[in-house]
């Protein structure tokens, strides 16, 4: 049996846009420290999945509960007040801003101190800014970005963004973290590297993942338990071995190494 309370439970979700069925009646659980991985083909519905989690979609039907609690009809902001932090598929950071400063915005909803806050601002401020400025460099440690912490984003190679990418969904300290496609359009190298710090991250710093990936060899590698979509149903849920072996999802799959081979050459 899963532990009593998961994390996150996503109940009978269905999602559609007009006539496009994105999600029907999706099901899983997220139990507290695993890492978690939803695969599936393309259009298969993952980052509609993924969006219904973090509230930029609201679900058709069904709900979406975080430790226990209904959160379906709360706002992205709420949900990232409460512990749910994302990354993006496609690159979201301020180009013309330098690494700093861009894993300071992850921060910036976590600051108590404000102008109405009156007499004791100032040292509060301080105190404040200095804790910030601590996380903040630990963050960068971790990632080893060190190098390049006053570089401008928008300068950076692809794979370092999507590194200055996480450092600044970690500043926001969510308890759970939803990657999309955290390694796409990586090189091996870069690929090792950000798989290894997804697996540090979780085991190190406890978070619980959620990550969309298409790299099957990276997932099977370091995921604690992955779901299978296919036009927006689940098909499978288990281990990776479990998922490896399972017939619908090799039939589901064929095709689908095609499309990413010809994804990496665009890239490359
Ligand atoms: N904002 C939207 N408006 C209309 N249709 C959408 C929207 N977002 C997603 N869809 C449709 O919902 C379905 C699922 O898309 P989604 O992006 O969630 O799949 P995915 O599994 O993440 O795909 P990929 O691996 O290519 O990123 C697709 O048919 C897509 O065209």
């Amino acid at each position: 049996m899963n532990s009593p309370s998961p994390l996150l439970e996503v109940r009978d979700v269905s999602l559609g846009f007009g006539g496009v069925r994105a999600l029907t009646e999706v099901n899983f659980h997220v139990n507290q420290g695993e890492l978690f991985s939803i695969i599936g083909p393309n259009g298969a519905g993952k980052t509609s999945m993924l969006n219904c989690v973090s509230g930029r979609y609201k679900p058709t039907a069904g709900r979406v509960f975080f430790e226990g609690r209904d959160v379906t009809a709360m706002t992205p902001n709420q949900r990232a007040t409460i512990g749910i932090g994302r990354t993006f598929q496609n690159l979201a950071l301020f180009g013309h801003m330098s690494v700093l400063d861009n894993i300071m915005v992850g921060r910036h909803h976590l600051l108590k101190n404000n102008f109405a806050t009156g007499g004791l601002y100032w040292l509060g401020a301080q105190k404040e800014e200095l804790a910030h400025r601590r996380k903040v460099e630990d963050i960068i440690d971790f990632l080893e970005i060190t190098h390049i912490r006053k570089s401008t984003a928008g300068t950076l190679s692809y794979g370092l963004r999507k590194r200055v990418e996480l450092a600044r969904a970690m500043a926001v300290e969510p308890k759970i973290i939803l990657l999309d496609e955290p390694m796409a359009g990586m090189n091996l190298e870069e690929k090792e590297d950000m798989a290894r710090y997804i697996v540090d991250l979780n085991e190190e710093w406890g978070m619980t993942v959620v990550m969309i990936e298409h790299d099957m060899g990276v997932v099977m590698d370091i995921s604690h338990r992955v779901i299978v979509l296919e036009f927006g149903r689940k098909i499978a849920d288990g281990l990776p071995d479990d998922i490896m072996s399972n017939e619908r999802v090799k039939v589901a799959y064929l095709g689908v190494e095609d499309d990413d081979d010809k994804a990496a050459e665009a890239v490359a």
